[in-house]
């Protein structure tokens, strides 16, 4: 599938899959049978029909679990809000490239395979103090990137990025998204700027949105001007595993701000997404309670790179071992209530 326009990117945004519902109830009646007081596993239980709903299997599997990081440089941090120099994304890249980050660490013990997708890093979007972030086309190219990034086979994809200065950007499309009026309570230190940086962040994202205001009523324009590639990649690979049916478990901060799109195009569009974590980013939270989506974990990361969504995908595993392999009050011959 490649979006050749806005339009048809938005159509798309609006024909979404719902998923088995059977699926899912089947999982529950399981779930009834197996040897533990009921609801006992809490969320794990849920977790099982989620799988169960998005694969529409009655047994859901893990066997092609994959993580991918997208990667993006970003104009607006010529404004000075980042704690880092922008060229740590290219650097990165090359760690993640040579199993140095701690992604591979985390890929590697959740039995997830890890590609990582650069987008133009030598060509960083434009600032959108200025300008758009990106014109239609290359927002667009991006989308279609992250679009066919996203195999049709995967059991559950796990959603990163890399990019120095794309809190920035991310807390740009919170506020666009979800209120404007208080830009400071979207704004976090991301990478760890000082009090200096965090006002110049803060002026930064105030300017976009003064800029870019005739857009602010369109979720795919507030993404093309106020976002970036990796985002923009982001939210493309997350239509795409909706539409073949592949469950997603979502970063932090920046990722769920690359997807709110799809929230404010369809009311269902993040059904099939799970929030692995809660990061420190302060608007990830509150990001989290706009979005209604209630994270896995609460460890105080704020890494980025799909750590978070990996971390999650050992409890995701946990789960549906229990769902599979726990025997039956009749199986095991114990007494039920
Ligand atoms: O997603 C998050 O919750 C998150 C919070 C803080 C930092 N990050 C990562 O740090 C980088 C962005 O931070 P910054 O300060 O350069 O805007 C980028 O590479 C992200 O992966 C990510
Ligand atoms: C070193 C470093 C690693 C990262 N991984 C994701 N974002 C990052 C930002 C920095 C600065």
């Amino acid at each position: 599938m490649s979006f050749k326009s806005l339009d048809e990117l938005r159509a798309a945004c609006l024909d979404l899959p719902a998923g088995s519902f059977e699926a899912e109830a089947t999982v529950a009646q399981r779930q009834i049978t197996l040897t533990k007081p009921q609801g006992s596993l809490g969320r794990l239980e849920e977790i099982a029909g989620w799988l169960a709903r998005w694969q529409s299997r009655d047994m859901p599997k893990l066997d092609r679990v994959k993580t991918i990081i997208f990667a993006g440089n970003h104009g607006v941090t010529t404004q000075g809000v980042s704690a880092y120099p922008a060229e740590v994304t290219v650097q990165m890249v090359k760690n993640f490239a040579n199993g140095g980050a701690a992604i591979n660490q985390l890929a590697r013990i959740s039995n997830a395979e890890l590609e990582v997708i650069p987008l133009d890093l030598d060509q960083p979007t434009a600032d959108f103090t200025q300008a758009p972030a990106m014109s239609e086309a290359e927002f667009l190219a991006a989308i279609n990137t992250g679009y066919e990034a996203v195999d049709k086979n995967l059991d559950l994809i796990c959603l990163g990025e890399m990019g120095i200065g794309n809190t920035t950007p991310a807390a740009a499309l919170a506020a666009a998204l979800f209120g404007s009026d208080d830009v400071q309570n979207w704004t976090g230190r991301g990478t760890g700027v000082d009090d200096a940086g965090l006002k110049r962040k803060i002026a930064a994202i105030e300017a976009g949105l003064a800029r870019h205001k005739a857009a602010l009523g369109n979720p795919l324009q507030i993404a093309a001007c106020l976002g970036g590639r990796e985002l923009a990649a982001i939210l493309g690979a997350t239509l795409a595993a909706r539409h073949h049916g592949v469950p997603v478990l979502l970063d932090g901060f920046v990722c769920t701000a690359a997807i709110a799109p799809l929230a404010r195009l369809h009311q269902q569009g993040l059904a099939h997404v799970l929030a692995a974590h809660v990061s420190a980013e302060p608007g990830h939270h509150r990001l989290l309670e706009a979005l209604e989506l209630k994270p896995l974990l609460d460890l105080g990361m704020r890494l980025g790179e799909g750590s978070g969504a990996c971390l999650a995908v050992n409890l995701v595993r946990s789960a549906l071992e229990c769902h599979v392999r726990m025997a039956s009050f009749d199986e095991a011959g114990v007494s039920e209530s």
